[in-house]
């Protein structure tokens, strides 16, 4: 895995529930047909696939927690080999979603080259994950979850872009504008990459 994933660039993307970040995320598969790998995404899978994995995982995402580390970088890891040989590039939305997490991804995978920082305030997040609730069938798309999720990113994910940041490889994103001028901005960071 190492080796292979070297030449492969590595993307994370980081932002509030509901910021966007799967909205973006589509926009950059369209125009530079990077992989996306929504941590979310994959374990809703798991969940929808009826394991008994999948029952544990849906108690803790239908409470806004997070699950276990080690679950979520071995679903990631095991999608990258799957795909590493035909990708140019791996976006990967919605993760880490604590420091620890990244850190544990660096060991075993590799490192980031770019970190998408997609930002919205609190109360358009809300207010976009209320009205993406009415279709979404997302068990975690209530007030109530809504709330809690909102509360564990301020307190455990924002600290990951400080620890990024550091690097120097953190490009703040302001997701409060309309899609296609969002994706401006995502472009421009990805363009910027060598
Ligand atoms: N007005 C506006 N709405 C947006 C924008 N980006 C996303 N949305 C809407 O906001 C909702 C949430 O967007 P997603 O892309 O699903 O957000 P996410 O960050 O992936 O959220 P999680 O899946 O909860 O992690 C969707 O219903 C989008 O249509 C934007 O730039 N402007
Ligand atoms: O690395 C991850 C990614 C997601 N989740 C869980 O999956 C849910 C949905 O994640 P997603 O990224 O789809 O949505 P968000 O929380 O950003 O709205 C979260 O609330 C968590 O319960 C998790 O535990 N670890
Ligand atoms: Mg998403």
């Amino acid at each position: 895995m190492a080796d292979k994933i070297k030449d492969t660039k590595i993307i994370f993307v980081v932002g509030g529930p509901g910021s966007g970040k799967g909205t973006q995320c589509e926009k950059v598969v369209a125009k530079y047909g990077y992989t996306h790998l929504s941590s979310g995404d994959l374990l809703r899978a798991e969940v929808a696939s009826g394991s008994e994995r999948g029952k544990t995982l849906q108690a803790i995402m239908q409470k806004g927690e997070l699950v276990p580390l080690d679950t979520v970088l071995d679903m990631i890891k095991d999608a990258m080999i799957a795909k590493v040989d035909v990708s140019k590039g791996f976006l990967i939305d919605g993760y880490p979603r604590e420091v620890k997490q990244g850190e544990e991804f660096e060991k075993k995978i590799g490192a980031p080259c770019l970190l998408l920082y997609i930002d919205a305030k609190g109360e358009t997040m809300v207010k976009r994950l209320m009205k993406r609730g009415e279709t979404s069938g997302r068990a975690d798309d209530n007030e109530e979850t809504i709330k809690k999720r909102l509360d564990l990113y301020y307190k455990a994910t924002e600290p990951v872009i400080a620890f990024y940041s550091s690097r120097g490889i953190v490009r703040k994103i302001d997701s409060e504008l309309p899609v296609d001028e969002v994706f401006g901005h995502v472009a421009k960071a990805i363009d910027g990459l060598k």
